[in-house]
């Protein structure tokens, strides 16, 4: 058996840490042979309510928790943490964009991020879902002094996942089929998931549907998902949210074989998006370490579209520059 590692999620008292958690310790994540500590933080008003996440997480009898932690401090929950799920904050209700969250938001993750900082492993590799999701990355990273930016990731997997859904539903093909698909920028309505380099069975995706789907259909369709799904549930999305969680971990710390993933990282520059920003790109994951596809060709579709999302990222730093020093 491995030696456990330490896997701290925010929001633990939440409803996407309530599919989360037992994802986790059933080994999704990091596979079956992992076992994991886990280390769960919520506010103190929630911690009742977090009592009987446990209760219940204890009642599954997994056989690879190795432990559990609970708390109201981050700087306990972070302490030797491998991995840091943000998920804990205020989601959005009907009617709201996802910057609407700035400022209720933000000021968990400078204060996560200078824990994270102090208490947890150099090696740490950091998610965040908590809405907005990029910007709320850059606070983190901004404030975590002592570790590496790169350590710090954004969540548009979820984006991806929807993506590849459509797809394959108009194609009629699997999910499986498809390849090198891509969610460049925010994960928001401004997102632009982008068909242009996709594969299905081989062929190019876009000789199997015309323009018009691409832009009247699949794009809109999946900016605007997390929408349609508040509306219909009342509530946002909490499991598909919880599985592109994992789904985004597990391929960054055990590899993608090559395949592309869409992650939100700091930019470098890459297809012209100056740093300063997290910004959703195709990734191969490979030794526990991301990098960024490069070469693709960009058409003026594309670009005019990418940089609209690295416009509305930018607006999103300016309202909370004051949390980056
Ligand atoms: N990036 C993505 O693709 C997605 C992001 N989200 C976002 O994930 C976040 C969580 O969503 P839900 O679980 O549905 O919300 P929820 O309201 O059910 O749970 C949030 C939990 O976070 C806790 N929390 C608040 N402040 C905290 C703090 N400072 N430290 C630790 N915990 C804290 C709350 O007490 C609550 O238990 C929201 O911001 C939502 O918008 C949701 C879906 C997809
Ligand atoms: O839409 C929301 O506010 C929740 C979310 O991020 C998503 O479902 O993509």
């Amino acid at each position: 058996m491995k030696k456990p590692v330490k896997v701290a999620i925010t929001g633990a008292a939440g409803q996407i840490a309530y599919s989360l958690i037992f994802r986790v310790a059933s080994g999704s994540m990091l596979g079956p042979d992992q076992p994991v500590i886990l280390q769960l933080l919520d506010i103190p008003d929630a911690m009742e309510k977090l009592k009987g996440t446990v209760m219940e997480i204890e009642d599954c009898a997994f056989p690879l928790v190795a432990g559990i932690v609970s708390t109201a401090d981050p700087m306990e929950a972070f302490d030797g943490t491998d991995y840091a799920l943000l998920v804990g904050a205020r989601p959005r209700g009907p009617g709201m964009e996802r910057k609407d969250l700035l400022s209720a938001n933000a000021a968990i993750f400078s204060v996560q991020g200078k824990a994270l900082s102090e208490k947890a492993s150099r090696d740490v590799r950091v998610l965040v879902v908590g809405n907005p999701a990029n910007t709320n990355a850059l606070i983190a990273a901004s404030n975590a002094k002592k570790l590496d930016p790169r350590q710090f990731t954004a969540m548009v997997r979820l984006d991806h996942n929807r993506a590849l859904s459509q797809l394959a539903a108009k194609t009629g093909a699997a999910t499986t089929d498809i390849e090198k698909m891509i969610v460049w920028g925010n994960h928001s309505s401004t997102q632009y998931p982008d068909i242009s380099h996709c594969t299905v069975k081989g062929k190019p995706a876009k000789s199997l549907v015309d323009q018009a789907w691409i832009e009247k259909e699949f794009i809109p369709t999946v900016q605007q998902r997390g929408a349609a799904i508040i509306k219909a549930r009342g509530l946002s999305s909490a499991a598909s949210a919880a599985s592109a969680a994992v789904d985004h971990m597990r391929d960054w710390a055990l590899g993608t074989n090559g395949k592309w993933v869409s992650m939100a990282v700091p930019s470098d520059g890459s297809y012209g998006i100056k740093p300063g920003v997290v910004y959703g790109y195709p990734c191969v994951c490979k030794n526990g370490q991301y990098e960024i596809v490069q070469g693709l060709d960009i058409d003026a579709f594309s670009r005019a579209r990418m940089d609209a999302t690295d416009a509305e990222l930018r607006e999103e730093r300016a309202a909370i520059e004051d949390l980056l020093k």
